[in-house]
């Protein structure tokens, strides 16, 4: 009896605390429950549509904590459940996710204006000077007007076609430095990395900086800083997400970057005050000797015009050497994996590189545009291992409707171009590597890296396409081709050869390409 009043004694309590608590509650959430109904009202009368559909996350991290580490696998997985676009929160940010041709068409073309801003992360504002390049700036005049310089006066026809010298000599000595190193293992990327980062070095600075100057091995220097950049910002960065944060810069990335900036910001001051010292004849004499001006003679005299400020200059090169190195060393490791993994791929390769370039002969760049199966091949490895699988995030400068769903401005925008590139819709056995495809279609212009074709588009779509497209593609093709034609290549006993990914800044092999080469041209002198 006792026992049975003392529970009704608790129950009654704890009925009391349910009723307060369930008060409280109403008090709490009928305010903001009404104020929900009248938004949705409201904009329903409005007609604003609404936000892409997508998954919910927790409060405050959003969707943060259900993501692993291969991103792009991910959100394509989302991306099945929840349609073309879709949008989650990382940490505080709006993110929308774009996943087919269709709509990214809408975005890249018919709504390009509206979205050529970007969301820059902390690493890249760093290494931009504050976003004072191409890369990380907003679509705004001075932007445009450092893009017209790269792709006009830098990059034109005229001037790559004169700094052809500059390439082939690193490609030799790349091709010389493997041939030490006959039968012994390679490690691809890093080999293709110095590659890249020499023939850079060269074609910015020309020879006058490298011979008899405080740089005795400048593209061991710009190696090594670029090298490190890299390095910091290919891991997640808590500030990128929780922009209130960023001040904190708990994981120091910001602090770590600035400090290689340094070093770059070193090299700049000494090799422009021993440009200068040279005195201004160096851009005559070089035009007189060389044909051409290099890269920095351009700038420095397009500074002394006031074209640009001395911090566009460094910004330039910096987004020239980012831009430039890590996707084209990862796309070279691709491509030499991919050719491994199919032997009937390597055999057409080498039967053609034997017909075209000959086994006499090492391979030119006047070469490469003969070479149609290999350009095949780098177009198919591009499709299944873009390097940038969601290309540099856009922004919108105002809200914008794509798809029938509101994205608001300055929500952080992922064209997903890798879920793209293997939509079964539109590739017939998408995950087959296969470079047939990009040779049996009318007019290979088709297939090119422009971005006008929706469904292909590694170098990204419109006003904010890859600059940098005419040089990569040198670069990359000489390499590759010299690399498959100059030697014959084993994988190291006991290796089992997959092809995982990892993501970074650029997509790369999560386990390193290894591989033996020996020698396979005839005269062993054109290795010297
Ligand atoms: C295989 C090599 C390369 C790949 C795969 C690549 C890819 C890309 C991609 C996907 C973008 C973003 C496009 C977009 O958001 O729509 C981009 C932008 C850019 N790339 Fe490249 N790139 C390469 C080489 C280069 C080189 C050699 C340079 C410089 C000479 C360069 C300079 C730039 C710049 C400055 C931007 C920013 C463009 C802008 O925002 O307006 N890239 N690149």
């Amino acid at each position: 009896m006792a026992s049975n009043s003392h529970g009704l004694w608790w129950e009654e309590v704890i009925g009391k605390k349910h009723e307060l608590a369930l008060t409280c509650l109403a008090v709490m959430v009928l305010p903001l429950a009404v104020l929900w109904f009248k938004r949705v009202i409201s904009s329903s009368q409005k007609g604003t549509p609404p936000l892409p559909p997508g998954p919910y996350g927790l409060p405050l991290v959003g969707y943060l904590p259900f993501l692993g580490p291969s991103l792009h696998h991910e959100l394509t997985k989302i991306a099945h459940r929840y349609g073309p676009i879709f949008k989650l929160y990382l940490g505080s940010k709006l993110h929308i996710v774009v996943n087919s041709a269709d709509l990214a068409k809408v975005i890249t073309n018919e709504q390009d204006e509206s979205f050529a801003n970007r969301a820059p992360h902390v690493a890249g504002l760093t290494t931009s000077y504050g976003a004072n390049d191409i890369a990380f700036a907003d679509n705004n005049a001075n932007r445009r007007n450092l893009r017209k310089i790269l792709v006009h006066e830098i990059l034109s026809n005229v001037n790559l076609e004169a700094s052809h010298a500059y390439r082939r000599r690193e490609v030799r000595k790349t091709i010389k430095s493997v041939h030490d190193m006959i039968g012994m293992p390679v490690d691809i990327n890093e080999m293709s990395f110095s590659a890249v980062v020499n023939v850079l070095t060269s074609i910015v600075w020309g020879n006058g900086m490298v011979e008899g100057t405080k740089h005795s091995n400048l593209g061991e220097e710009i190696r090594k800083v670029v090298y490190g950049l890299v390095d910091i910002a290919e891991g997640l960065n808590i500030s990128d997400f929780f922009p209130k944060l960023a001040r904190f810069d708990l994981q120091g990335v910001e602090r770590k970057t600035k400090r290689k900036m340094k070093q770059f910001d070193w090299i700049f001051e000494t090799t422009i005050e021993e440009r200068i010292n040279l005195k201004s004849t160096h851009g005559e004499d070089a035009l007189k000797h060389e044909g051409r001006k290099d890269f920095l003679q351009i700038l420095l005299e397009l500074k002394d015009k006031k074209s640009i400020t001395m911090t566009q200059l460094k910004a330039l090169v910096v987004d020239i050497f980012l831009g430039g190195t890590d996707a084209t060393s990862a796309m070279v490791e691709w491509a030499m994996a991919e050719i491994f993994k199919n032997e009937k791929v390597m055999k057409k390769v080498q039967d053609e590189l034997a017909e075209i370039v000959g086994l006499k002969n090492m391979v030119e760049e006047s070469h490469l545009p003969k070479l149609k199966y290999l350009n095949a091949t780098f177009k198919e490895t591009f499709r299944l291992h873009t390097p940038l699988p969601f290309l540099l995030p856009r922004t919108p400068s105002k809200s914008c409707i794509v798809g029938g769903y509101l994205i608001p401005r300055d929500s952080t925008v992922f064209l997903n171009v890798w879920a793209i590139q293997r939509d079964p819709q539109h590739w017939e056995n998408p995950s087959e590597f296969n470079p047939e495809r990009f040779l049996n279609y009318e007019g290979s212009g088709k297939w090119d890296y422009s971005g006008t074709n929706s469904k292909y588009f590694p170098f990204g779509s419109g006003r904010r396409r890859c600059p940098g497209i005419p040089l990569a593609e040198k670069m990359m093709l000489h390499i590759l081709a010299s690399l498959l034609h100059s030697f014959d290549w084993s994988l190291p006993k006991g290796d089992d050869h997959d092809l995982c990914e990892k993501f970074g800044i650029a997509l790369k092999k999560k386990k390193p390409l290894v591989a033996v080469p020996s020698p396979r041209l005839i005269d062993s002198s054109l290795y010297m």
